[in-house]
């Protein structure tokens, strides 16, 4: 039964644990992977004692082979008996093989899920402490192959280094032992000529290692190709493209096809060549133990038992040897999720004040910002003030630093220089996500998650009643759509919304704000043009939701903010005009120049 005890040692949580764990041990792996199963050790000792019970027919079968053997040759009274009392041992061990593996494969697997179920929570804790600024900066394929490929890699490493070593080295340790006890000569030839049958074996794998390499690249690249052209079809279905498709993906599959024929031969050229050197050895063996039986100094019978254990040895040996790639990739494995769980970008809000209300007064006092990877500010001393309930809108040429100005609304940047208050408060000096209760972000690209209408509309709010959720929806002109729909709100949106039209996912987006009810709203109005039925339908869904809240709005189309209470200018990271509509108008300055341009 599957009962797995998520909580890390001293009380803590799994996730707290395994962050610390990476603090305290930094920089060496091995330490770090002894302390992530902390609590855990006593599982990995049982999956070996049962590993060891589940696998002793495979040294116990070849010492009564020979004690067999032996005894039918020297003709031993009590053979038959001896016989029965071997059989029945090694029936009773067999029958053992089916509990004692279920007992190994229970503790091995809830020791390994233990850790790599820690291991992606604490990522994913992590992720959602990192500051946007990480997010930004950092593909989000790397985080996810660190998620999931990499903690795979390190369960593999864990599995290799606690379970496989061990095993090998018992199974190692058991035939050089009871070899020992039987013959010191036979004990000599092992230690010999092992390592060089086991070198042999592994450098012929190190070969084929390298096809092997080769042909996974390959379709590495290959399954790039085909996402790739996938995401393509519609750009190259509407340029008549398909074709040369076709075409570029044909010599990719042939690329494969060569490389997959290249690594079948030498895999059979090496497999049969590494199988012969193997058996060479194996002769070497069988008859330099015949020769020790000819001269009485062994038993005829000991020669398959040696015989079995050379086998044990130079295979358990080429498979220590074949765990080093395995163990280097896990090593590796084990420093990129410290990549992540060590990251020091992360927002800070304990001890922090904590706001109960938020009443949406906003001051720029001589505001310089600038990206840690930019050799210049991109505010240069903005200085902007905005009341309570007023909607600002924020307008300028590509690059002037809206966004920027948006950011730092929502904290997701802080000011490098100068100060930004709310209520009069400074925003480094808040705790963000109490502020954050009281905001509400409609971003330039509506952001949805394959859910129903409703998931995405009451994202995070809990109790929202069907009333209300309907208000919000009449709102925010949703209303003929919802009702067309034949599961109504319940309907599912697709991947990303897929199944509905910008304009509709953007009415989405303006609902997810408005049932928030937030006090301030941050709009990053979309670029894209819409069709005027559409556009006049999200404006009036805006304005349903910004009256009487404090709102930034970032607007491209200059006609569509003619009711916003002031308008600043933003040119070169700062505010160089300010007032209202018919102000700026007649101002004739930058704003006009705009306008006119736009019309
Ligand atoms: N993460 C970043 N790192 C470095 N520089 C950045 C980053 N984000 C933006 N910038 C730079 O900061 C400047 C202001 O960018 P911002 O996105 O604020 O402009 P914007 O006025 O919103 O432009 P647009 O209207 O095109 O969206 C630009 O020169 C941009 O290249």
């Amino acid at each position: 039964m599957f009962k797995i005890n998520m909580k890390g040692p001293r009380g803590k949580s799994v996730e707290d644990w395994f962050i610390e764990c990476y603090k305290k041990n930094e920089g060496h792996p091995m330490k770090i992977l002894l302390g992530l199963y902390r609590g855990n050790y006593n599982k990995f000792f049982l999956a070996v004692v049962f590993f060891f019970i589940k696998h002793s027919p495979v040294w116990v079968l070849p010492i009564i082979t020979a004690n067999i053997i032996n005894e039918v040759t020297v003709g031993d009274a009590n053979c038959w008996r001896n016989m029965i009392i071997y059989g029945i041992i090694m029936i009773v061990l067999i029958a053992l093989n089916i509990p004692m593996n279920y007992g190994y494969t229970r503790y091995k697997s809830l020791a390994t899920r233990y850790c790599e179920t820690g291991l992606r929570k604490a990522l994913v804790q992590k992720l959602q402490q990192l500051s946007i600024a990480y997010h930004t900066e950092t593909q989000s394929g790397r985080l996810q192959s660190k998620i999931m490929r990499d903690v795979e890699a390190v369960e593999t490493l864990s599995t290799q280094m606690f379970l496989s070593i061990l095993n090998i080295a018992l199974n190692i340790g058991i035939a050089l032992a009871v070899t020992i006890s039987k013959s010191m000569v036979v004990f000599i030839f092992f230690l010999l000529t092992t390592p060089i049958a086991a070198l042999t074996m592994v450098s012929f794998r190190n070969v084929m290692k390298k096809r092997n390499t080769e042909f996974r690249k390959e379709m590495e690249e290959t399954s790039a190709r085909v996402m790739e052209m996938v995401e393509l079809i519609p750009v190259t279905r509407a340029h008549a493209l398909e074709e040369e498709e076709v075409n570029k993906m044909s010599g990719q599959l042939l690329a494969v096809a060569e490389k997959g024929y290249r690594l079948d031969v030498i895999q059979s050229l090496f497999g049969s060549v590494g199988w012969a050197i193997f058996q060479v050895f194996q002769i070497i063996c069988l008859i330099f133990t015949g020769w020790l039986a000819l001269g009485h100094k062994i038993q005829v019978g000991d020669i398959t038992l040696y015989q079995s254990y050379f086998t044990t040895i130079v295979n358990q040996v080429s498979s220590l040897m074949a765990l080093i790639p395995t163990i280097a990739k896990g090593v590796e494995s084990v420093n990129s999720i410290g990549e992540v769980l060590l990251a020091d970008d992360v927002e800070r809000n304990e001890g922090k004040k904590e706001l109960e209300k938020v009443e949406g007064a906003f001051e720029f006092r001589d505001v310089h910002f600038r990206y840690h990877n930019s050799g210049h500010d991109v505010l240069n001393g903005l200085n902007l003030k905005v009341n309570k309930g007023e909607t600002i809108a924020l307008v300028g040429e590509s690059g002037a630093g809206k966004s920027t100005i948006l950011n730092l609304v929502i904290g997701f940047n802080m000011p490098t220089g100068g100060l930004l208050t709310i209520d009069g408060e400074d925003i480094t000096q808040i705790d963000l996500r109490s502020y954050r209760k009281h905001l509400a972000v409609v971003p330039q690209t509506s952001i949805l998650f394959s859910g129903s209408i409703r998931d995405n509309i009451t994202y995070g709010q809990e109790n929202v009643s069907d009333e209300m959720l309907r208000q919000v929806i009449e709102a925010a002109n949703l209303a003929e759509l919802v009702d067309s729909l034949p599961d109504g709100v319940d309907t599912a949106v697709g991947e990303h919304g897929g199944t509905l039209s910008g304009g509709q996912r953007q009415r989405i987006s303006i609902a997810r704000a408005l049932i928030r009810n937030p006090q301030v709203i941050v709009l990053d109005e979309a670029t894209s043009a819409l069709d005027s039925i559409s556009e006049k339908l999200i404006q009036e869904a805006i304005s349903n939701l910004t009256r009487e809240r404090t709102t930034f709005i970032v607007a491209h189309r200059l006609s569509t903010i003619r009711d916003a209470d002031k308008i600043a200018v933003i040119a070169d990271g700062r505010c160089v005009e300010y007032g209202t509509f018919d102000e700026l108008m007649a101002l004739k300055g930058e704003f006009y120049k705009m306008k006119m341009i736009q019309s």
